[in-house]
């Protein structure tokens, strides 16, 4: 069957602050700069999601994006206007970088998806100058 690639963006806001438990306070502020400063600050995430499979022959799609909708929406309601570092469990021990986002991002919509295994990769856009993207390895 022929393979299709599909993609959804979804955007949410959210805070952080990146400060490692393993480093001083004088390292983190040496290794983050502005992005240590003990109030944090936020962003506009940009979340694409892009999935990889065979095209089913009876429902002609992939994945049904209303399922989708629904998995991806799951996963923004952790993130959504909340401080990344206090409000979400995995940050907790992880430094909030968007390298770190992804992976999470990733993790979290796999765990939910009705059919995991069509999921490629999850790409962060913390700015549009600031890009990352997990591919699951
Ligand atoms: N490898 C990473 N480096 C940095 C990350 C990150 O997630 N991974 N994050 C930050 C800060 O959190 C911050 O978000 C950087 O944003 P910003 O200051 O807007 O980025 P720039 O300095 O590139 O923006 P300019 O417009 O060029 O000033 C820092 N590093
Ligand atoms: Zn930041």
């Amino acid at each position: 069957m022929p393979t299709v690639t599909m993609e959804r963006v979804e955007m949410f806001s959210a805070a952080h602050r990146l400060n490692s438990e393993n480093l001083s306070v004088a390292e983190n502020k040496e290794t983050f700069g502005k992005c240590n400063n003990d109030n944090g600050h936020g962003h506009n995430y940009v979340w694409k999601v892009k999935l990889r499979g065979e095209v089913d022959p009876v429902s002609g799609m992939v994945y049904d994006l209303a399922k989708l909708k629904k998995e991806m929406n799951l996963v923004l309601d952790t993130v959504d206007h909340r401080n990344l570092d206090k409000d979400v469990e995995f940050f907790k021990t992880t430094v909030s970088t968007s390298e770190n986002v992804a992976i999470y991002m990733y993790q979290k919509l796999k765990s939910v998806m009705s059919n995991p295994s069509v999921l490629y990769k999850c790409t962060i856009e913390e700015t549009p100058k600031n890009v990352f993207t997990y591919k699951g390895n």
